[in-house]
């Protein structure tokens, strides 16, 4: 990727609809523009302030092409910090293309994925985090994951990430200033400071580190395994919270074979449930496999909903109670929740003896929708919103976390050092080493492969 091209791309989605933006970038973008745009008032497009738009036609020698609005942005004040053409044009296909080619044949070439912000991060005009938060902005589907991105977009993590690295490049420049004064036996960094110091990041690390757990299932949605037995009704539950006659529901056990994953937002926050086979032993291959996966989910559940029939209890009451029993223990970790369906079979009188058999029950119908209200509330209750709510920190990015795992692995060496007594030597070279990880995160510390991972994944045009 050389920097000296100029490059075009459509900027909103392929297809039609009432305006299209597509969006120039480099150092020959204004000069392409004005040879395919006449604006009404005849004014040149080069001689104009930047951020400001014109009215005209694009036209590919003498014949129209579109009448189109084109803003022009002069480096470096612009997204990419070049100079940005974006063209407005009639949201037809036909004409996206029609322009897309012109601006090829005038010397513009297309747009890989993510280079615009690569540009933007390569100009300065954001560090790597903040490009990293923009892909996310994008694919953002909930309030939380939203807040997430705009606070990493803004910069909060990265200027936290930046202060520790500053300040533990200055304790490494004193000590290898010292180095070079080691006949006089003198002490630039102050060793209490320097200690304090080091115990600061190691707290701020280890936060942060924690705090992916939390950050990565409000990016991704918390998975939610349905389980139980065969025709409790697991698959008209996941109909019933996400609205939609998704999976197939029959009185035929063992009718979902496979799992069955989607996505909902309760209360801001995004919740992927996972429907899956009911568990029995089976003789039929296929339901087998489905089974063994349900057990996989399980493992990958940050919530499990036990379902068993309320119907099945009356008859059937000490084999439940094992069985929830043999779920709770299997899964400690788990945020389990109890549910009896199919309430609406059931008498008043039934319902209080089955509350009083178990405890901390949850009484649903998930064919009439009684109790699937109460099943999302409890829901919310699991998700530790207090850090998003407190504004903090919070990770969501996994290549950030390995690099901070790897900065405190370097940070713990450094301070074994201190509490050895090492000499500023050895002690400057775990500390590089901490820089490097930190400058990884931001990209002060980056290659072409690195950036190439991390920008093929965002979309053409952005
Ligand atoms: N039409 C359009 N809408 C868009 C974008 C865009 O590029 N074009 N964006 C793209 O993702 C986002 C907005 N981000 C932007 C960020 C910076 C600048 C910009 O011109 N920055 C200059 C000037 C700042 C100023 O006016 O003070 C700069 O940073 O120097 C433009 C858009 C979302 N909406
Ligand atoms: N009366 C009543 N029937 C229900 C309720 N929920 C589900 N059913 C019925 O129970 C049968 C089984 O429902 P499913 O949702 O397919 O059950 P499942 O647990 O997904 O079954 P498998 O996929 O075979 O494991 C269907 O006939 C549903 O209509 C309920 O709350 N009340
Ligand atoms: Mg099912």
């Amino acid at each position: 990727m050389t920097q000296t091209d100029t490059i075009v791309a459509m900027a909103t989605p392929a297809g039609s609809g009432a305006i299209a933006v597509l969006r120039l970038s480099g150092q020959d973008a204004i000069a392409i523009a004005s040879s395919i745009f006449f604006s009404v008032s005849g004014k040149q497009l080069s001689n104009q302030k930047s951020h400001t738009v014109h009215l005209g036609q694009i036209k590919d020698s003498e014949r129209v092409i579109d009448e189109a609005l084109v803003t022009i942005f002069k480096n470096p004040n612009s997204y990419t910090g070049e100079d940005v053409v974006e063209i407005s044009c009639h949201g037809s296909n036909y004409i996206q293309q029609e322009i897309i080619q012109l601006c090829l044949r005038k010397g513009c070439r297309m747009a890989q994925a993510g280079e615009f912000t690569l540009r933007a991060f390569l100009n300065g005009k954001m560090d790597l985090s903040q490009a990293e938060a923009v892909a996310d902005l994008i694919a953002s589907d909930s309030a939380a994951s939203h807040q997430l991105a705009i606070q990493q977009m803004r910069g909060g993590f990265s200027s936290e990430i930046k202060k520790l690295r500053e300040e533990l490049l200055n304790f490494a420049s004193l000590i290898e200033l010292e180095l070079d004064f080691a006949e006089e036996d003198v002490e630039f960094a102050n060793r209490v400071e320097f200690q304090k110091l080091i115990s600061k990041i190691t707290q701020v690390l280890k936060r942060l580190i924690d705090s992916f757990a939390t950050g990565n299932v409000l990016k991704n949605g918390i998975p939610v395994a349905i389980v139980g037995e065969p025709n409790v009704g697991k698959s008209t539950l996941l109909n019933a919270l996400l609205n939609e006659e998704r999976a197939i529901v029959s009185d035929i056990a063992g009718t979902t074979r496979d799992t069955i994953e989607d996505e909902i937002i309760i209360g801001g926050i995004g919740f992927r449930f996972i429907d899956t086979a009911g568990i029995r032993e089976t003789v039929d291959v296929i339901e087998g496999l489905g089974i063994q996966k349900t057990f996989q989910k399980i493992d990958q559940a940050q919530v499990v909903i036990y379902l068993f029939d309320a119907e099945k209890f009356k008859v059937q009451r000490s084999k439940f109670k094992v069985e929830i029993e043999t779920i709770k223990n299997k899964y400690p970790s788990k945020n389990l929740l109890i549910v009896a369906n199919k309430v609406d079979k059931l008498s008043n009188e039934e319902i209080e003896n089955l509350q009083s058999a178990i405890g901390n029950l949850h009484l649903l119908s998930a064919k009439t929708g009684q109790g699937v209200e109460k099943i999302q509330n409890k829901l919310l209750e699991f998700v530790n919103t207090g850090a998003l709510r407190n504004n903090e920190t919070i990770v969501t990015n996994s290549r950030h976390y390995d690099a901070m795992l790897k900065a405190l692995e370097e940070i713990i060496k450094v301070q074994e050092g201190i509490d050895n007594g090492l000499s500023g030597d050895l002690l400057a070279i775990d500390i590089r080493q901490a820089l490097y990880y930190f400058g990884e995160i931001t990209g002060e510390i980056s290659n072409d492969e690195l950036l190439g991972n991390i920008f093929a994944n965002f979309c053409i045009g952005k």
